[in-house]
């Protein structure tokens, strides 16, 4: 027999993020500037636990520092619970339990893929059933990141990096991720490539007028091809993150000298991604950074989006 009682927890997985190809364009009137990334989910992920409870509130698990993160009102988390809530006209709150694997303020899209769990995890726990379509919208209300840590896979994101298509890959991609000690705003480091930009107007190119992900970076993407992907890496976030932490243009050499066949700057940094053959390569290589005294992940890519837990 089938039981229509609605269930008394809700767990929902979502993605990390890495930027394979970030290009920046200039900025806009409401504060955001127009870009043209491809994003690809990695399996580090996060678990987004929802219990009914009278009102909001939001607690992490898991070996992450996160002293750092607010939990009241501001949480990203519990923003997208109460747009839930709103959209669909549903009385009462919830309690969220996050177990974090992304690192915060990492440049890997972490509080996005909390917003984006949540969104799927009340929807589910209440039965409010929005859609897929309604619950991407939400998504894009609470972040650039949020609608891709929703969708997962591998997508083009535009406008602000929130209007998604998706895009076809092959196999299975194999990062090493140095991790660093201190974060990066995001909003610091999109102000330290216009100022950059702004000073040394006649010496570099400027922002460009219509964004676009390059075609050999869809090309590599789908042949699946870690070499050919390697050559085409590029992120224009990367520079200015560099001059905010100087430290990452250490780690992006020990990482290439010790056999990455490339690195870069995930998305606002501080978090550097190194991509390599194989899953043999990414072990060596996370031993050496280890032994350089980084703190090195592996992951590979792209994984699913938020996606309910049994
Ligand atoms: C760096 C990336 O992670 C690359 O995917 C994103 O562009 C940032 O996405 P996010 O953290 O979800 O960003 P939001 O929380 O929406 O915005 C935070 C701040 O970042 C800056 N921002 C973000 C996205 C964008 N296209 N242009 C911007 O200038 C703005 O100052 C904005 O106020
Ligand atoms: N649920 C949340 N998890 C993490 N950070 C959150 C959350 N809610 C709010 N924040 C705040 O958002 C900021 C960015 O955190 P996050 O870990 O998402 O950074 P990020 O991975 O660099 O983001 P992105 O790559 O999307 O720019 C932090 O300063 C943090 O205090």
């Amino acid at each position: 027999m089938t039981s229509l009682a609605a269930p008394t927890r809700v767990r929902v997985r979502a993605p990390g993020k890495i930027n394979v190809y970030l290009s920046v364009g200039a900025l806009q009137d409401d504060g955001y500037h127009d870009v043209a990334t491809a994003y690809q989910a990695v399996s580090l992920y996060e678990d987004v636990t929802a219990e009914p409870a009278d009102d909001f509130s939001v607690r992490f698990t898991g070996p992450i520092d996160t002293s750092a993160v607010p939990t009241d009102g501001s949480n990203l988390a519990i923003r997208a619970a109460r747009l839930v809530a709103e959209a669909a006209g549903h009385r009462g709150g919830v309690r969220l339990t996050i177990d974090k694997q992304v690192p915060v303020a990492g440049g890997m899209g972490g509080g996005s893929a909390d917003a984006a769990a949540t969104l799927l995890a009340c929807d589910t726990l209440w039965g409010t059933a929005l859609g897929r379509d309604e619950l991407l919208r939400l998504a894009a209300r609470l972040g650039a990141d949020v609608p891709f840590a929703f969708a997962g896979g591998t997508a083009v994101g535009t406008g602000r990096g929130d209007e998604l298509s998706p895009a076809l890959a092959k196999g299975e991609f194999h990062w090493v991720l140095a991790l660093s000690d201190s974060g990066l705003s995001t909003p610091a480091v999109y102000r330290a490539l216009d100022e950059h930009r702004e000073r040394y107007r006649a010496d570099i190119r400027p922002a460009p007028t219509t964004p676009v992900v390059e075609a050999n970076v869809l090309q590599a993407l789908r042949a699946g091809d870690p070499d050919l992907l390697a050559d085409c890496l590029h992120n224009d976030l990367q520079a200015p993150a560099m001059r905010l932490q100087p430290a990452l243009a250490t780690t992006l050499e020990v990482g290439e000298k010790a056999g990455a066949l490339a690195g870069l700057v995930s998305g606002s940094g501080p978090t550097v991604a190194f991509l390599v053959a194989d899953r043999d390569a990414a072990l060596e290589l996370q031993v050496e950074l280890s032994a350089a005294g980084l703190v090195a992940l592996r992951a590979t890519g792209p994984v699913h989006g938020a996606r309910v837990v049994h």
